[in-house]
């Protein structure tokens, strides 16, 4: 088909196909009757003293991604060679951590589909493709990614991107129950994060704040998937009874007339949660405002509990217990969802159970876990929307940062640290902190309407409540990505490495006082966790967003990685020409297995040719901004990520635009339909603007690839 061209074979068919396409001769013999039985809550506990087994998405309950073994260290990890490697089949972005248990590893690929491998031998025992509607695509704000499964007495646990939570059997891959976590089939909800098993309790929350979601968090039983409680991070509906005394205290902190309940108000529940069995406590991090923009959320101010909060529950029942809110009255998609480890540390002269946490905002916290309490924060990354945290706790908010004018908001949307794991080796004391920056500046937009697609507000074209307009102030900070190694107790970094570009992937730390990491231009790197010099690198197929994991079987040491370019700044960027399918890297001391066969990244031609009339390019940028940016990035400027820059796309696509925007041409790879939110005039617009911009780029001397938005 002439339409698609080079840019766009990259958006692939082959999810899934792949590997069943081989599913017989990968199978390789295994006794599935003794896989996963044991896990529970004790396994979990006792299994983080030896760290043999990799049981849950953050290792153990704590989430360090510490792992006491030692077999492979900086003594030998110059020999690490690859033992196996896994095709995932996926095209997008592959986010997750695998568990291995019982000799057995589960990970999932985009579109939630879980693969099930024999560690031994790398050959596949099962796949489950929960079969997401790829209409549910443009329900997502950040690509269609999975963190990866909960594993519980022979059950594996995985959250569709499509709103449903799935038991399957452990041996098998069979399903054994399904529920929808949305509260209504018209529910902007996703799942993307990784479901935690807590006491027998399957706990999931959901993505959508920016799509206008009133966040929440959800436990089921185990066993049959019946729902036993729900807790709201946000109040809803005031001509409603409020569910619970905390909805009625977070309540006074927003301002009705705002009639946030309306976009749902925020506050997502979508990566982290941790859990403290002696305290009988679990966390979670909690998501940003809906919309971004709190003056069109609750123009009177307020702090907006428990948007940007850390919470404490009850894991029995959901209640609530205490919370920090580490970003009063958000204004910048300044999530908390970061994952949080709970480490035991002396401060100041005394022992503190704390919760080290490093958000989107900037500023790496050490939280009093049994009630709460502020003990420190400071900033990991160059900050302009605070000077700092009182002693209470309170961020001291700079001027100006909440205007109309345009701002360059620092850290951006994207966060001075994202999902990517973090990690933290309490031998040493430090955290390992995959920080960025993504320069963006930002501006409240009093035009906002609840879902309508206003030119200049980023993707309220699909649904996107931010009520902030982007760009018109040009960016004046420069993107990095760096590997920080910090001091909780001295709150201060101890080394960094700096990286290509920014988005680089999760930690993992060992008692081979290792740090792995993979990196956004398409390595998998070992670092001395002491002092930061780089041990052992090896290339990976294409950029690494995932964090690592190590195990232990048949006395050897393993590290694995699961590999697949993505998220939200993957989608439109990137930092390596090589291109290839999601995969699992294994490695292991003296490993002879020899690399897969790299894919090039055809990037196109810069597009020509396309005719338009020069008055139309304004208007079609605020349109692109509003319709097409977070997927496709900057016409001829950004590089294309795993969907593809329109500036290379092939003339015929961009002439016949409308195939895509409105006949659903690419709606089975989950392109969104624009039909009713569009006119072709808007799309004779966007023509204007994609052409006009590769137009400007191809007369001057060099396209630059550094990341616009
Ligand atoms: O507010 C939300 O509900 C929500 C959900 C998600 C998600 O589910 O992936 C992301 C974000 N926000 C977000 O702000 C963000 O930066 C982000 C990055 C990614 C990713 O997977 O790369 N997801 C999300
Ligand atoms: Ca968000």
């Amino acid at each position: 088909m002439a339409l698609v061209g080079a840019g766009f074979l990259l958006l692939g068919t082959t999810l899934s196909g792949c590997s069943r396409s081989n599913e017989a001769s990968n199978r390789a013999p295994v006794d599935t009757s003794k896989i996963a039985g044991k896990i529970n809550g004790d396994f979990i506990v006792k299994n983080a003293a030896t760290s043999e087994e990799w049981p849950s998405y953050g290792l153990d309950y704590s989430e360090t991604r510490f792992s006491k073994l030692s077999q492979i260290s900086t003594d030998n990890v110059a020999r690490l060679g690859l033992a196996w490697t896994y095709d995932l089949g996926s095209t997008r972005g592959v986010e997750a951590t695998p568990l291995v248990v019982d000799g057995i590893m589960y990970v999932t690929a985009s579109w939630s589909v879980v693969h099930a491998i024999n560690v031994r031998t790398g050959k596949q025992l099962w796949t489950f493709d929960p079969q997401v509607p790829r209409s549910a695509g443009g329900k997502g704000c950040c690509d269609v990614v999975n963190r990866g499964v909960a594993v519980y007495e022979g059950k594996v646990f995985v959250g569709a991107f499509d709103g449903r939570l799935i038991a399957l059997d452990a041996a098998s891959g069979a399903k054994l129950w399904e529920e929808d976590t949305r509260l209504s089939p018209d529910s902007p909800a996703t799942i993307t994060g990784a479901p935690r098993v807590y006491k027998g309790k399957v706990i999931i929350g959901n993505g959508g704040a920016e799509l206008g979601l009133r966040g929440y968090i959800t436990a089921y039983d185990a066993s049959s998937g019946k729902k036993l409680w729900r807790w709201f991070t946000v109040p809803g509906d005031p001509s409603k009874p409020f569910e619970n005394k905390a909805m009625e205290a977070a309540a006074k902190t927003w301002d009705p007339s705002g009639r946030y309940w309306e976009a749902g108000g925020g506050g997502t529940v979508w990566n982290s949660m941790a859990f403290d069995p002696q305290l009988n406590l679990m966390y979670i991090g909690v998501g940003n405002g809906a919309p971004w923009s709190r003056n069109r959320r609750s123009p009177k101010g307020g702090d907006n509990l428990y948007l940007g909060s850390i919470v404490a529950l009850n894991p029995d029942t959901g209640e609530y217990v205490w919370h920090y809110q580490e970003t009063p009255g958000d204004n910048w998609d300044y999530t908390s969802t970061q994952d949080m480890i709970l480490a035991d540390m002396t401060v100041d002269g005394a022992p503190r159970k704390v919760i080290l946490h490093a958000p989107k905002n900037g500023f790496f916290f050490v939280i009093d876990r049994t009630n709460g309490k502020f003990i420190s924060a400071k900033n990991f990354v160059p900050v302009n929307w605070a000077s700092g945290y009182d002693k209470a706790g309170r961020p001291i908010e700079l001027p100006g940062v909440r205007s109309a004018t345009p701002y360059e908001i620092i850290p951006g949307p994207f966060g001075g640290h994202n999902w990517h794991s973090m990690s933290f080796n309490p031998a040493l004391g430090l955290a390992f902190i995959p920080a960025q920056h993504v320069p963006l500046s930002l501006a409240d937009d009093p035009k906002w309407k609840y879902r309508s697609n206003i030119p200049g507000q980023p993707m309220s074209g699909i649904g996107w409540n931010t009520g902030s307009l982007l760009g018109g102030a040009a960016t004046k900070a420069k993107p990095f990505g760096r590997l920080i190694a910090w001091d909780p107790v001295r709150q201060k970094q101890v080394w960094s490495q700096e990286q290509v570009s920014p988005w680089n992937g999760g930690t993992l730390t060992t008692a081979g006082n290792l740090v792995f990491q993979g990196t956004a231009d398409g390595h998998f790197v070992a670092y001395d966790a002491r002092n930061g010099h780089k041990m052992w690198e090896s290339p990976v197929g294409s950029g690494v967003i995932a964090a690592p994991i190590t195990y232990q079987i048949d006395g050897k040491q393993y590290v694995s990685i699961a590999v697949g370019w993505g998220g939200v700044f993957g989608e439109s960027q990137r930092a390596t020409d090589r291109s290839s399918p999601g995969t699992v890297y294994t490695f292991v001391i003296g490993g002879k297995a020899p690399l897969p066969q790299f894919g090039k990244y055809e990037q196109g031609e810069l597009l020509s040719g396309v005719p338009y009339d020069k008055k139309d390019v304004a208007p079609g940028g605020a349109l692109y901004v509003s319709n097409c940016l977070f997927c496709h990035g900057v016409p001829g400027v950004d590089k294309g990520g795993n969907l593809p820059n329109l500036g290379y796309a092939p003339r015929e696509a961009i002439a016949n635009l409308e195939a895509f925007v409105f006949e659903g041409a690419m709606a089975e790879q989950g392109m969104p339909d624009f039909k009713g939110k569009l006119t072709a005039e808007d799309v004779k617009k966007l023509k204007a603007f994609i052409q006009g911009t590769a137009d400007s780029v191809r007369g001057q001397p060099a396209a630059s690839a550094k990341p616009k938005k």
